[in-house]
């Protein structure tokens, strides 16, 4: 798999070529049958299979067509390249599995779910770097919002920017009850402007009036802050969270895949359309912006500040 990774994010990066997700997969694929009444997850004589690359573990439980994504980046699940590729690879072989249905996301990293966009993506680097960065972000928003599974953030830990917007992509977001643990888009903190479709996707989690606020400050949010604004549908112990994504996707799979699947589309095609119809602007107005000199220096002083942090 590691040998894929950079052919594929060549792939990603060639302009003239179609791009993995040249629209959101929504719209494009056959519904799923679902096969017959839902089963509790623990009642089932279920047979696992395992795949992995070197940033994700992937494991689908055949019995309820649920798999789990493990993020495994040490030291805090940041958003690289390679990660999104791998992330990207990984997202597509389930979607090509007819027999999953259901994904649940979350983190083999104690305490963080994911430390957003990898910053060192960002700070000096050539603009074609920029270019295949940043379309490697755009894929994996498409993907994970367009995505005809039903999708469940296990939120175990913290998770800013990039690593919030994964979790807002989902259909429901489920975190650990930790006050410690924190989630938002904090861009505004580093000095930088979250693109309209992170922003239009918060919108629809969470409200105008909210969302407004918190991105303006840049807030990042206790777990029981974020359960009162709506970023997060609901709170559980650590060590049943898995128990409980597992349990609310074997719910949403009760329904008809049909009739689910296509209201999905029917709430996110704008949100989804506009990005696709814009894809290659949005690129560019990332790398003008990325490239201003005043945007490099706060980005370099953020990374100073978290280095000092840790004393
Ligand atoms: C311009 C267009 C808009 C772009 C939209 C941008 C979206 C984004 O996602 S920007 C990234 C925003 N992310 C953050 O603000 C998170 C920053 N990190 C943290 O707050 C903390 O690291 C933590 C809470 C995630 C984890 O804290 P802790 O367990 O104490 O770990 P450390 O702070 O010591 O970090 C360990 C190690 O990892 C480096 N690091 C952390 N986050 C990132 C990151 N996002 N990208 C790259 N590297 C990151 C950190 O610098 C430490 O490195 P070393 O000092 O070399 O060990």
């Amino acid at each position: 798999m590691a040998a894929v990774a950079p052919t594929l994010a060549r792939r990603i990066a060639r302009p003239g070529m179609l791009p993995l997700c040249s629209r959101p997969q929504a719209w494009g694929r056959a519904a799923r049958q679902s096969p017959g009444l839902p089963r509790a997850p623990s009642l089932l004589l279920t047979q696992r299979r395992a795949f992995s690359n070197n940033k994700i573990l992937v494991e689908l439980d055949e019995g309820s067509g649920i798999a789990t994504m493990k993020l495994k980046s040490p030291p805090v699940n940041s958003l690289s390249l390679d990660f999104l590729t791998e992330f990207c690879i990984s997202l597509e072989k389930l979607e090509n599995n007819r027999g999953c249905r259901g994904v649940i996301f979350t983190s083999a990293i104690p305490k963080i779910f994911s430390s957003g966009l990898d910053i060192t993506e960002m700070c000096r680097k050539s603009t074609e770097h920029y270019a295949e960065f940043w379309r490697a972000v755009q894929e994996m928003w498409l993907r994970v919002y367009g995505s005809n599974m039903v999708t469940v953030a296990a939120i175990n830990g913290s998770s800013p920017a990039g690593g919030c917007l994964l979790a807002l992509s989902c259909d429901y977001r489920i975190m650990a009850e930790n006050p410690k643990f924190s989630i938002g888009l904090n861009e505004a903190q580093l000095g930088i402007v979250a693109p309209f479709w992170f922003k239009d996707t918060f919108v629809n989690v969470v409200g105008h009036r909210v969302a407004e606020r918190s991105l303006q400050l840049g807030c990042l949010h206790s777990a029981p802050e974020a359960l009162r604004i709506g970023l997060v549908d609901e709170l559980v112990p650590e060590e049943k969270l898995q128990d409980k994504a597992a349990a609310v996707i074997a719910q949403w799979l009760a329904l008809p895949d049909h009739a689910r699947q296509l209201t999905k589309s029917m709430m996110r095609k704008l949100v989804l359309d506009r990005l696709v119809a814009h894809r290659e602007e949005d690129i560019q107005n990332f790398i003008s912006f990325i490239t201003k000199e005043s945007i490099q220096k706060s980005l370099h002083m953020y990374m100073e500040m978290l280095k000092k942090k840790k004393g």
